[in-house]
């Protein structure tokens, strides 16, 4: 971005400062903030974030009817300016500002109903949006804990909420927003099911390489790091070694990238960690010195079925 990033930021500060009020700047400025550190946590550029988030709302306080219709967005959007002025906003910028980034558009066009099949960027928008630091409603704690550690959950969490809130106002709700969250309840249902299939061919690779005591822990929402953890044990350092290179080679088979490993080389403990999915193999001693176990008593242990295993 660079030259333009300074000149769509120039052009917009002076615009805010023209054409809307402290409080909705305030706002903004709290979207910027929370965009940009959810672009750094999640991969996402994060001037670009910057950019949408400063955008997003600067048709937020004027009436619209003449800018709907210049931009042909659709009847439903005239005396609609809560619905309208994300998609004026996007249009605004493409033909009278030059814009041409689609993903950086449609997270603008897209902020305040959301869509199926978000990217990251617009899902950042979508929830900077929505929790920022002055928003203050019932859930927005949970809704900002979410947005730093599962966008898709957090998603599904701020469109449930919209759904409720829209219907109680007995207002029409958005299609999209509908649709979003249908989207992500199954998505999200997917993930679930993918993983604990995964969990099942760890503890399967582990098992095939007579691995003992193998265990696997749902500790979705009580672990920052994973969703789940399976644990087994070898009789000796290079049998450990051996179990996870198994459990390695599976997983790549299953396309399943190893994100990092640790304890290699006679540690008596090995850690895999493929995201959602982390697998540790301890030798004997090493697996009662840790007793992961008891770190995480109170998690759901999950039935693996193994053949190894009466
Ligand atoms: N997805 C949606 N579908 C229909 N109406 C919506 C939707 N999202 C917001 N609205 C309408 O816009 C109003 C303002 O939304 P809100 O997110 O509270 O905006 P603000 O950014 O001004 O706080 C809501 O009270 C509701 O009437």
């Amino acid at each position: 971005m660079n030259k333009d990033y300074t000149e769509r930021k120039l052009y917009i500060e002076d615009f805010l400062k023209k054409h809307i009020s402290e409080k909705r700047r305030k706002h903004i400025r709290g979207v910027r903030e929370t965009a940009i550190r959810m672009a750094e946590k999640f991969g996402a550029d994060p001037e670009k974030a910057e950019i949408a988030a400063l955008y997003h709302d600067m048709f937020k306080e004027r009436d619209l009817d003449d800018l709907v219709l210049r931009y042909g967005l659709g009847d439903r959007y005239l005396g609609n300016r809560n619905l309208a002025h994300s998609k004026v906003a996007a249009a605004f910028m493409e033909q009278e500002l030059g814009f041409r980034d689609p993903d950086l558009l449609n997270a603008v066009r897209f902020h305040t109903t959301g869509r199926p099949g978000m990217s990251v960027l617009e899902q950042i928008l979508y929830l900077a949006d929505a929790c920022e630091p002055n928003r203050d409603y019932p859930g927005v704690e949970k809704l900002r804990e979410l947005a730093f550690r599962d966008l898709d959950e957090a998603c599904l969490f701020s469109l449930a909420r919209t759904v409720t809130y829209v219907r109680e106002q007995a207002s029409p709700l958005d299609e999209d927003t509908l649709r979003a969250k249908e989207y992500y309840e199954e998505r999200i249902m997917r993930t679930k099911m993918d993983n604990l299939n995964l969990v099942k061919e760890a503890a399967k690779a582990l098992d095939e390489r007579r691995g003992e005591n193998i265990i696997a822990l749902n500790v979705t929402g009580k672990s920052s790091f994973a969703d789940y953890i399976v644990i087994a044990e070898g009789g000796s350092d290079r049998q450990t070694e051996a179990l996870a290179d198994n459990v390695e080679d599976r997983f790549a088979e299953l396309g399943q990238e190893l994100r990092g490993s640790e304890g290699w080389h006679n540690t008596g403990w090995i850690l895999l960690d493929f995201g959602d999915i982390v697998v540790n193999v301890f030798t004997k001693g090493m697996r009662e010195k840790y007793n992961l176990e008891s770190v995480w008593g109170d998690c759901e242990q999950v039935p693996l079925d193994l053949e190894g295993e009466e």
